[in-house]
């Protein structure tokens, strides 16, 4: 097998191995498996594959570096997740090499994802010292009633591969901050970069145990159920899809664990007569082709007024013929490779299910063998309606299917006929139009007049089946704490006057 290191200007920061109790080490198995380029096929490096013994280790050192952790001050927590921010900008070259290595994806995306993964570290390490309690006026005068907020133990994180930094910095970050003590189970296709990380956490000074990383990709389902029924482990975070969610949550049922899940979407987007047009095209780049399509946020069902269809799909395919597909390491790639086959053979599903349904392909719709196993056109499909696949299922691919709709309730209906509710966009300059339907949409996320939903200070989430809780924001701390009630009694009463 061919093996094909680009150049990192730290090369510690590429390690295939587990780090459990601040020691990088293999699995107990002894077993590891492959990790190969998206974009060639080509061999990465080899990870433990990781069993339910080595994640049981994991998780008894999270255990054991709780009560010092979460005895800190906010503060003093704070500081060593900042310095762990600095460190992840600081090394940022060589995150964004790991992240296309193993994703795929453009490099100026994977630099992207980590400026966006670090601004989490920042954010959390800011809210680290907030963590505020109440005191309550209690019914009877001789009591006093307060509110704190405690960490709630350890947590168990399973991220995917799309984001392979971001979505663990979204759960490591608040996690860290309120206290708690964490075992990360990174994806299985993109492990290295979540690696890179937790090498920048020891140097920051995270102490040992608060941060354990298990790799695994065989045995994934086998880590996540042991995850799901340790007591231990108080709280789950997952990020995937929808399926996988369901299966985590009834695995979870029998130890009452704390569940957030962010599953899939099925994002509309929705533009109106009266649209900013080259708005509403910069907002479908960056919404629809963002990772080459494979983001929970990326536009799905693209839904455009009958007076502006026309020049809309006009202006979107001269802007998608001039993307530059390739591997994510040429600086001219603007788009990479999705995933692997499976990706491929979906989004390839897909097109020929509208085409075969009478959609029509306004540019793309092909693989593209040429460049790689796993590259696909950037596509643009019209006359698409909502009979076809693409309108109920993701498509998690660079296919963007143009709905023609009429009127404001029209689609309103439409969009909402989705069992998930992850993004939605809205591109109008009516401000009438856009308050009364983001109001109407079943959206966890309304984004006006931008592609762009995702930021640290914003709680991001969904609501249906796109699952449970919010990440990021003040409101992402509240998913890795909960709250104690301290009553105190028999406080004399005293009669004094006021000062
Ligand atoms: N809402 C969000 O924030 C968000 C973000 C990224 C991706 N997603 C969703 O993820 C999906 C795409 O990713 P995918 O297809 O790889 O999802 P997936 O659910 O198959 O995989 C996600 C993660 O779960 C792990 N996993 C798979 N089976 C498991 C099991 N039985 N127990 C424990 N872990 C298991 C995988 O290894 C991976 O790390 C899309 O639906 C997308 O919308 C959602
Ligand atoms: O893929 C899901 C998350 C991506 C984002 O927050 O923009």
């Amino acid at each position: 097998m061919v093996t094909t290191v680009p150049s990192l200007q730290d090369q510690s920061l590429f390690i295939g191995k587990n780090y459990i109790n601040g020691q990088w080490v293999d699995s107990c198995g002894g077993k590891t498996f492959n990790v190969t380029d998206p974009a060639t096929g080509l061999h990465i490096g080899t990870c433990p594959e990781s069993t339910v013994e080595d994640a049981q280790h994991a998780v008894d050192a999270a255990a054991a570096a709780f009560p010092a952790w979460r005895s800190k001050s906010g503060r003093e927590r704070g500081r060593v997740i900042r310095r762990w921010y600095e460190l992840v900008l600081e090394n940022k070259g060589d995150i964004a090499t790991l992240i296309t290595w193993e994703n795929g994806k453009a490099r100026v995306d994977a630099a992207g994802e980590v400026v966006f993964a670090a601004s989490f570290l920042e954010w959390f390490s800011e809210e680290a010292a907030r963590i505020y309690g109440d005191v309550v006026p209690h019914s009877n005068a001789q009591m006093r009633a307060q509110v704190i907020r405690e960490p709630v133990g350890v947590c168990g994180l399973i991220t995917p591969w799309n984001f392979p930094i971001a979505m663990a910095a979204r759960k490591l970050g608040p996690a860290l901050a309120a206290g708690c003590t964490v075992v990360l189970k990174t994806d299985g296709q993109a492990p290295f970069s979540g690696n890179a990380i937790a090498v920048l956490a020891e140097r920051a000074g995270v102490p040992r145990g608060v941060l354990n990383v298990v790799t695994a990709l065989e045995n994934t389902p086998a880590i996540g159920k042991f995850m799901c029924e340790s007591d231990t482990i108080r709280k789950i975070s997952f990020t995937g899809s929808t399926r996988v969610g369901r299966i985590l949550m009834s695995q979870s049922a029998h130890t009452l664990k704390g569940l957030s899940l962010e599953l899939g979407g099925n994002a509309p987007f929705i533009v109106f007569n009266d649209a900013d047009l080259d708005l509403a095209i910069a907002g479908t780049v960056a919404s629809k082709f963002k990772v080459s399509g494979q983001t929970c946020v990326c536009a799905n069902r693209i839904y455009v007024q009958d007076g502006i269809y026309d020049r809309y799909v006009a202006k979107l395919t001269e802007v998608v013929s001039s993307f530059k597909v390739g591997h994510g390491f040429d600086a001219a790639t603007s788009h990479g490779p999705l995933i692997h086959a499976a990706a491929v053979a979906k989004v390839q599903e897909h097109v020929d299910d509208a085409v075969k349904h009478g959609a029509r392909v306004a540019i793309g719709g092909r693989k593209m063998p040429s460049l790689g196993p796993n590259f696909f056109e950037p596509t643009i499909l019209i006359n698409v309606d909502d009979r076809m696949k693409i309108a109920s299922e993701e498509t998690f691919g660079p296919v963007a299917p143009i709905f023609r709709f009429s009127t404001e309730d029209e689609v309103i209906a439409r969009a909402n006929n989705a069992s998930v509710g992850l993004a939605s966009y809205l591109f109008s300059q009516d401000t009438g139009t856009l308050a009364r339907v983001s109001e109407a949409l079943q959206a966890g996320m309304v984004a006006i007049n931008t592609g762009v939903i995702s930021d640290a200070s914003a709680p991001f989430g969904g609501v249906k089946h796109s699952g449970l809780g919010r990440e990021g924001s003040r409101y992402g701390m509240e998913d890795y704490m909960q709250l104690k009630t301290i009553i105190t009694g028999n406080v004399k009463v005293v009669h004094r006057a006021q000062l």
